[in-house]
């Protein structure tokens, strides 16, 4: 094939037509599996057969290139192991290292990513593709707008246009991904090429200790995380070096490689800025800029402030997180006090970090989080200590990949407990098309009601503040704390009885931390479906939790201020509103008047009654 027809064939994202665009909106995919389908599944879960499939069958000569496939869950060059394995083969091979990154944008509609999403990726490629090109590694994109023709265009590449005697990719586990991945390596056992893919995402979902070692005795998947944590903790501490391995980053090619008619021309090939169908408007493109700087030096960064310096109420909201004016905290360190501040949202008190294996080891050496730990030293993974519970957090992460793929059922849009298969939600039944439709059965309240009210949570304007603060950062951001995305889960689910999956897209598309195993986690956690989930009786009030996640009121006023004028619990502008028509807990739950004066919306529910609607259908699922 002629370099003109490659590049046309490659085309990257840039290139796309508009009529390309209107079969992406066209594109619906399936999201909600029947319970036999999900069943079939976790009998048969697609890990191991991934797992089964990979092999080292590739040609016994080496060929013209050795290639590694980054995924979106590994934007970084150092500590990637698929990365660093590949760069020792090529230079075992003599060969050149080629870098390739496919966007598929129908997976990226099937699995709810959001433009913030995608655009944070470019920005991330954009960079690493300039890193590469300094050791002479061509950085290729490819865009494939038809999910299914995945594994034949990687092999297509591989074969036709590298001449390739492997390709290396850290795993994905998300189902489709794993069984994508399963097809590829079929593909390629029958061109000789090797396919090994290898247990390691380094950027947001990076891997501590990878699904199937934190196991139950006869191998199977933990469903609750005090025993998972308890085994996740002793593997880590009982091999350290290869748990907190510290991968090499990759060996230049020689300069060669620039004027090879193969390989030169992949250099030439530029990250798209933007891709269609996934565009970020210029205001949104350049916050998110701010608040989300790419690359790893900024990730370093951050991950080191978190844990060198004070909380700063002027970090709350989308700010830069390297604005100046951080102090060192002498003791008072984020990560310090992190056991008793981290449910704490009117401040900077999580570490909105993101390669957890790099935060691991700078648990255990804070200067030089690419030190590796002496053999004696273990991992402080108590409750006890700030580093011991932010550790406990990071362990959340692993554990949710665990569920992931040892129950999958839970990524094809079933609950874990089928048992709340039929609890019934107010508004759009999402799983209406798999279920014999029951004429009898009264139609949800008030469907209308029902949507307005989903539409009122995604903007932040149900009434309720904590609610709304944690909506509108979510709008603005792409992040919220933790605590606020279980206080709003919980009244989505609970007061106002919604669908989980329907805030779990929501919270996919918005989120630039957006993971379907730890969102999805939280989620059904909130919906009493899950893993060790909140007992469907244990419902948040959310007007007594944001007294105590927001104390000093600063979050609310923040995102609310309409709310502004409430200067602290019982204190009131005098402006706006009388002192004496409120009780104390006014900012909030403002009384109706209040609301009234100051613009801002009465609530939506009272939560005693969407409280009791919750108790009684859980208790009876199918009930209204
Ligand atoms: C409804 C809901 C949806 C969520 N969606 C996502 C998501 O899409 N992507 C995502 O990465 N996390 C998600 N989480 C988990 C958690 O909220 C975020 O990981 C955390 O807020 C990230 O901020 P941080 O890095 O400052 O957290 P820190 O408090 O500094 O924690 C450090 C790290 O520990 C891990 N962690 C902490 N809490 C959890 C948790 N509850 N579950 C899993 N891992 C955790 C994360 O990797 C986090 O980066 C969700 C939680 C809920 C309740």
């Amino acid at each position: 094939m002629s370099l003109n027809a490659m590049k046309r064939k490659l085309s990257n994202a840039a290139a796309a037509s508009p009529s390309k665009k209107q079969c992406l909106a066209a594109f619906r995919p399936n999201k909600i599996a029947t319970p036999e389908a999900a069943a079939a599944v976790d009998a048969n879960p697609p890990l191991p057969l991934l797992l089964k499939a990979v092999q080292d069958v590739g040609s016994k000569s080496p060929r013209d290139s050795v290639v590694f496939w980054m995924r979106m869950g590994d934007l970084r060059i150092s500590d990637n192991r698929g990365l660093s394995l590949a760069s020792t083969r090529a230079r075992k091979d003599g060969v050149p290292l080629v870098a390739l990154f496919l966007f598929s944008p129908q997976d990226y509609i099937a699995h709810d990513r959001g433009a913030r999403r995608i655009d944070f990726t470019l920005r991330n490629l954009a960079l690493i593709r300039q890193d590469l090109a300094k050791l002479n590694i061509p950085l290729h994109t490819i865009t494939e707008s038809s999910r299914r023709a995945v594994p034949q265009t990687i092999a297509s590449f591989l074969q036709d246009e590298m001449n390739a005697s492997a390709v290396y990719a850290n795993i994905e586990y998300e189902v489709d991904e794993l069984r994508r991945d399963i097809s590829i390596c079929e593909i390629l056992k029958a061109k000789e090429i090797s396919s090994i893919f290898v247990h390691d995402k380094c950027r947001f979902h990076s891997r501590i200790v990878e699904p199937g070692v934190a196991v139950k005795k006869d191998n199977t998947s933990y469903a609750v995380y005090t025993p998972y944590q308890k085994v996740w903790l002793s593997q880590l501490n009982g091999n350290i070096p290869h748990f907190l391995e510290n991968c090499p980053k990759p060996h230049p090619n020689e300069d060669s490689v620039r004027k090879s008619t193969r390989f030169g021309p992949l250099f030439d090939t530029a990250v798209p800025e933007s891709l269609p169908g996934f565009e970020l408007d210029k205001a949104n493109r350049a916050k998110m800029e701010q608040v989300w700087p790419a690359g790893e030096s900024a990730a370093l960064q951050v991950l080191q402030r978190f844990l060198s310096t004070k909380a700063r109420s002027c970090q709350l909201g989308a700010v830069d997180p390297l604005a100046d004016g951080a102090v060192e905290g002498k003791g008072r360190n984020r990560i310090t006090v992190y056991d008793a501040e981290r449910d704490r949202a009117d401040r900077d008190t999580t570490s909105r970090v993101i390669s957890a294996r790099a935060c691991v080891r700078a648990t255990l050496s804070p200067d030089d989080p690419d030190k590796m730990p002496g053999p004696k030293v273990k991992v402080d993974g108590g409750r006890t200590t700030g580093v011991g519970r932010w550790v406990q957090e990071l362990a959340w992460r692993d554990f949710y990949v665990s569920v992931l793929t040892g129950f999958p059922r839970v990524s094809m849009g079933r609950p874990f407990l089928e048992k709340y298969a039929d609890v019934v939600w107010e508004g759009p039944s999402l799983e209406g098309a798999y279920k014999e439709k029951d004429e009898d059965a009264p139609a949800p309240a008030d469907l209308k009601t029902a949507e307005e009210n989903i539409e009122k949570w995604k903007a932040g304007k149900t009434g309720v503040p904590i609610v709304d603060a944690a909506m509108r950062c979510v709008n603005e951001m792409g992040w919220v704390h933790n605590r606020m995305r279980m206080i709003s889960a919980m009244f989505l689910v609970k007061d106002l009885m919604v669908d989980w999956r329907v805030g779990e897209k929501y919270f996919m598309e918005n989120l630039i931390d957006g993971d379907l195993a730890s969102n999805n986690g939280g989620w059904q956690w909130s919906a009493s479906t899950g893993v060790d989930p909140c007992p469907y009786f244990r419902i948040f009030n959310p007007y007594t939790q944001s007294q105590k996640a927001d104390p000093t009121g600063d979050f609310i006023r923040h995102w609310v201020p309409e709310l502004g004028g409430i200067r602290g619990p019982g204190k009131y502008c005098p402006l706006h509103v009388s002192r004496h028509s409120h009780d104390p807990l006014d900012l909030h739950n403002p009384s109706a008047s209040a609301a009234d004066k100051l613009g801002y919306p009465r609530p939506v529910i009272k939560h005693e009654e969407g409280r009791e609607r919750a108790l009684r259908r859980f208790k009876n699922p199918g009930s209204v």
